[in-house]
């Protein structure tokens, strides 16, 4: 096994359920950590969808190194080096592409790269890679489809995303080729945006409690 695919099988053993945070106000972003990781989930994705996502991938990693940040929606090369330099401890993608692939490997971080036919799960198992992301997991056949995956292709493990709730990651959960889901349920924007850090801490204790 490489070292990345250790440092990503490291990765998603931390916690099952990794938190996918869409972030608009740089200020919640420490707090919106704290209340994550006191609740037990200490894995932490920061979608590069928002002109903040790297000053929040930032503060986060300084503010918090107990914290396992990372950079979601890194879509492209120069994604990945902004990610990187902004401190990011690993990066996810929806998709793969051969230029991506690249760019990921060069980093030398763990990473999640998106796959979800058995072509481009073939493709990750081409470049020596046993994990992927499983996107968008509910809309594209959710638990049934990556029990069917995992006849063919035991060694891939999938960590899906999207559509995903506490009840539905329970159920991925009990795949043997998952071992964990990403959502962004843990951290609802109506309580990001009240600030309300309390039933933050309480959604990711749920989920933390997810496998033992
Ligand atoms: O931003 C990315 O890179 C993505 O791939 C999408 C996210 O993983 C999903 O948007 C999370 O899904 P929800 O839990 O349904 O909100």
């Amino acid at each position: 096994m490489s070292a990345i695919n250790h440092a990503t099988a490291e990765l998603v053993s931390r916690a099952p359920v990794i938190p996918v945070l869409v972030i608009d106000d740089l200020k919640t972003a420490v707090p919106l950590a704290t209340a994550l990781a006191a609740g037990g989930l200490t894995v932490l994705e920061v979608t590069m969808r928002t002109p903040v996502a790297l000053d929040c991938i930032r503060a986060i990693a300084d503010a918090l190194p107990q914290v396992m940040i990372g950079a979601g929606t890194v879509n492209n090369p120069a994604s990945v080096k902004a990610a990187v330099a902004a401190g990011s401890r690993f990066l996810v993608s929806p998709g793969s592409t051969e230029a991506l692939l690249d760019a990921f490997l060069d980093s030398g971080l763990p990473f999640l790269a998106g796959a979800v036919t058995a072509s481009e799960v073939l493709g990750l198992a081409e470049r020596g890679l046993n994990h992927a992301k499983f996107f968008p997991a509910e809309p594209a056949g959710g638990t049934n489809y990556i029990k069917s995956l995992g006849g063919p292709l035991p060694e891939m493990r999938f960590c899906p995303t999207g559509g995903i709730d506490l009840a539905k990651a329970k159920e991925y959960l009990k795949l043997p080729n998952v071992p964990c889901v990403g959502g962004s349920w843990v951290a609802p924007a109506d309580a990001v945006k009240a600030g309300d850090w309390a039933r933050i801490e309480t959604l990711a204790r749920e989920a933390a409690g997810l496998k033992g």
